[in-house]
């Protein structure tokens, strides 16, 4: 289901709790959301439309997968760039990493770590701060 977009900074800027199993509509619902708005959002966390669970979602080419309770365990060439979100209506100067290693469950709720590299890596930095009650 294609939900709201919360735009309340009291609700984004807490701090997510552990996803679980039982929280799979939530999964397909940020796939929705995240869908029905392309055009303008590669990544959406579970807070933005409501939900404030350690659930993400990001947008790779045509691939759109989630990411339940990650965390990054390793990072490595710091830059600087320029983000907007969803939920804000400005943009944000921002340092995020090259090259990260994430530690996660995905939607079977089967553990896994991989590296990502590049724009990918970018968004789920900008996603893993929203759990973490981080706007840009
Ligand atoms: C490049 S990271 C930006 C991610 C952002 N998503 C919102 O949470 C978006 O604009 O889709």
């Amino acid at each position: 289901m294609i939900r709201e977009i919360n735009h309340d900074p009291k609700f984004l800027s807490q701090k997510a709790v552990l996803a679980t199993p039982k929280d799979d509509q939530i999964v397909t619902d940020l796939l929705d959301t995240l869908q029905a708005n392309q055009a303008r959002c590669v990544g959406m966390a579970a807070n933005m439309i409501g939900e404030n669970k350690q659930i993400i979602v990001c947008q790779m080419g045509p691939l759109a997968f989630p990411m339940l309770n990650p965390k990054i365990i390793k990072k490595a060439r710091p830059y600087t760039t320029t983000e907007g979100c969803l939920s804000l209506t400005t943009t944000t100067e921002t340092t995020r990493y090259d090259l990260i290693t994430v530690q996660y469950f995905d939607r079977t709720f089967t553990k896994q770590k991989q590296e990502f590299q590049g724009f990918i890596a970018q968004i789920i930095q900008h996603e893993i701060d929203h759990l973490n009650g981080i706007l840009i």
